[in-house]
């Protein structure tokens, strides 16, 4: 079908458009797609493999959607993605279409984003949109999920889930949900009141082999195609695809495997890269620490290892390298398989295995399917490949008959878990007043869906906890949310931690520093560090603050480990916001530096709520407390905070002014001089620039 006849349907500019991308035909599940009813208002799920064109139906079906004067909400799951799918979108914007992007804190409503025809927002926020009852939401008439499998997903499929049942009761708007191929997208088509389309067909044909003995063998459309001979190990197999020039993606199972196999392959791809040494000064800018080092040292030989590790500049910059193809290969780990889109002509697993918990097992087929299905450049490869290396024939049949020849899990829904019904059904309450009502909104989920169970028992137990946690009061036949319960939904943050704190805060007037960051680290939306064999010096470090905590257990207890961990990390942001060198923090507590920012995020976001609540009932240390977010943010002591709000001004400048006697804004502005000395000239005048500008505004 060409794009032309489209034009009835989207108008002739937005085919256009479509056209300015070199697009001129539909590919084949997309026909479908559009006989299917892409253009009516009929719900839609559509599953068909990665990189077959899921994007452009979505586009679609939103242009028909603003022309006929409606406003779309488009929901990925991670914030990288709204970024791609923000800057994707704003080619719309040619046509008069207004994009717009919410991401941001989970409090605020952003109601400037009533005039946008397109938002793209995560589920976490929209969520949070909800929640804080953001009027604009009750104009979107279409809402589009993307990855709508991930309802699967342990940790944020219930969110997603309640945000797809919740707008439907709502605004009901035409649901487009956009998934891999699995096999039961005809249950959440059937949950949806939608019609599903499904498709195995790929824009690159897609061969998955496996690798063992130095043997490789290809499969395609499950027939042997091809078997040879190709050398020893993984370095072979690299080297057989630059050959033919070709680029690599290759999954290991941990970060260090992923670096040390990144830097054994960097000793031969180097031949086949011209010199990237702005690329590797690029991923130095920010961090200098070892692991900088080791990934600038990779990419300058032409290899790079992405990783959950590495800060988001790096994470760009690599992922930018390998598009370009000044990076010829890629090491990751699979954990990262579904957010990144880099698609590779040859994408090797080199290990299937993953440790889970308590053990290694094998990695889920749709994970594998996942990681296979980024092999094939559309319009570059003629194929894609995808490769298993293995170490013995009992894995290689494991290897065919699981993944290969494999069938992809159900999907099933996450929201029976305690966590995440406590979670929304504190939310949900204030929109349905009743027991009545809440069991009713709860019976159109896909939970109740798949189990056709009653929910009310499990709902009773969560609401009399709530009840006792003094968030929910019950009247004759009706549920009214307290204000404190409605400011713990509000904060977006788990009913017990906003317990927690609140029994912690109204037990005792003196909290130290790490006694309030303990308290944060306790709370189950907090991601502590791991403890490892070589940990025993948090122990001994412990005990001289132990008295100060608001928690202990006895070493014999079976919470004493889960308990270290916390101290752990607690003292972790206790040398972050002293101004410890970051380098030296991550080398003592064994964290990357995308680790210890990202455990930095966490709890700036929990000592907000934390001094949210302190607020609420009038703590003596309330100031104590909102000083103590600024503190996590930015890594410093509180004398450096007038300093190092400042734009440009990082912890590492705004404590050498201070050594320098420039102790805040006022004597930045006086000194001009001696700033610019302490500095540098550039960085002292933009600052100052920037103090005067918003006095001006203030003034
Ligand atoms: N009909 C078409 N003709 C040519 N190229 C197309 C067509 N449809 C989409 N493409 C291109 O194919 C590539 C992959 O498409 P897209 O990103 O939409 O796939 P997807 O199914 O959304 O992938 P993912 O599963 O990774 O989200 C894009 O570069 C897109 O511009």
């Amino acid at each position: 079908m060409d794009i032309e006849e489209l034009k009835d349907h989207i108008s002739t500019y937005a085919v256009r458009i479509i056209e300015e991308r070199g697009i001129k035909t539909l590919f084949p599940p997309q026909v479908e797609a559009v006989k299917a009813g892409l253009f009516t208002r009929k719900n839609m799920v559509i599953a068909i493999p990665t990189a077959s064109g899921k994007t452009l139906l979505a586009e679609l079906a939103m242009v028909r959607e603003i022309i006929e004067g409606g406003k779309c909400l488009y929901v990925v799951p991670l914030r990288a993605l709204a970024m791609e799918k923000y800057e994707e979108f704003r080619k719309w914007e040619k046509i008069g279409a207004k994009v717009g992007m919410s991401i941001g804190d989970y409090e605020s409503r952003d109601e400037w984003l009533s005039e946008n025809d397109i938002v793209v927002t995560t589920s976490e926020k929209a969520d949070s949109l909800m929640r804080n009852r953001a009027g604009w939401l009750k104009d979107v008439t279409c809402l589009v999920v993307d990855e709508v499998h991930l309802l699967d997903s342990a940790k944020r499929g219930a969110t997603l889930e309640i945000l797809m049942a919740k707008m439907r009761k709502v605004c009901n708007p035409r649901i487009i949900a956009l998934s891999a191929t699995i096999p039961n997208a005809d249950e959440i088509a059937a949950w949806l009141d939608a019609v599903c389309v499904k498709s195995d067909w790929r824009p690159v044909p897609l061969f998955e082999g496996i690798f063992f003995n130095g043997r490789l063998e290809f499969y395609a459309d499950g027939v042997l195609t091809e078997q040879r001979k190709i050398g020893k190990d993984i370095m072979a197999l690299v080297l057989d695809c630059l050959e033919q020039g070709g680029q690599v993606l290759v999954f290991d199972s941990t970060r260090r495997n992923a670096e040390s196999t990144a830097l054994k392959l960097a000793q031969r791809v180097f031949r086949y890269i011209d010199s990237n040494e702005d690329i590797a000064k690029a991923v130095l800018e920010e961090n200098e620490g070892e692991m900088s080092q080791r990934l600038a040292d990779c990419i300058r030989m032409g290899t790079a290892f992405h990783h959950a590790g590495l800060l988001n500049s790096q994470r760009t910059a690599v992922e930018k390298a390998f598009r370009e193809g000044r990076v010829k290969v890629v090491v990751a780990t699979p954990t990262l398989a579904a957010g990144v889109n880099l698609p590779a002509r040859r994408v090797i697993i080199k290990s299937y295995h993953r440790f889970g918990g308590y053990a290694s097992e094998p990695i889920k087929t749709i994970e594998y399917k996942q990681m296979v299905g980024r092999a094939g450049r559309p319009g570059l490869d003629e194929r894609g490949e995808a490769v298993v290396i293995v170490r013995s024939n009992r894995s290689r049949e494991e290897v065919l008959n699981r993944y290969i020849f494999g069938e992809v899990e159900r999907i099933t829904s996450k929201l029976g878990a305690e966590n995440h019904l406590r979670f929304h059904t504190l939310a949900l309450s204030s929109d349905f007043r009743s027991i009545d009502a809440l069991e009713n909104f709860f019976e159109s989920t896909f939970f109740f869906h798949q189990n056709e169970i009653s929910a009310r028992y499990e709902l009773e137990r969560i609401l009399l906890q709530l009840e006792r946690w003094e968030m929910l009061e019950f009247g004759e036949n009706s549920i009214s949310v307290t204000e404190l319960g409605d400011m713990v939904s509000r904060l977006y943050i788990d009913p017990l931690t906003g317990f927690m704190f609140y029994s912690e805060l109204s037990k005792r007037d003196e909290f130290t520093e790490i006694a309030a960051l303990h308290l944060i680290c306790r709370t189950p939306d907090m991601e502590n560090l791991y403890i490892k064999k070589s940990d025993d010096w948090v122990e001994e470090e412990a005990i001289a603050f132990m008295d100060e905590l608001t928690y202990a257990p006895s070493p014999y207890s079976a919470d004493y480990d889960w308990f270290l961990a916390e101290v752990k990390t607690a003292m972790c942001l206790h040398e972050w916001i002293n101004e410890s060198d970051e380098d030296e923090i991550c080398e003592k507590y064994g964290i990357a530096p995308g680790d210890l920012m990202r455990v930095v995020e966490t709890a700036e976001w929990l000592a907000y709520a934390l001094s949210k609540i302190a607020a609420f009932i009038n703590h003596a240390q309330k100031s104590f407390f909102s000083g103590l977010v600024k503190r996590i943010k930015y890594g410093v002591k509180e004398e450096l905070l007038d300093l190092v709000e400042i734009k440009g001004i990082g912890r590492a400048r705004a404590r050498k002014l201070y050594t320098a006697g420039i102790r805040n804004r006022r004597e930045l502005v006086e000194n001009r001089q001696k700033a610019a000395v302490v500095i540098g000239k550039r960085v002292a005048e933009k600052a100052i620039a920037q103090i005067e500008n918003d006095l001006k505004r203030g003034g």
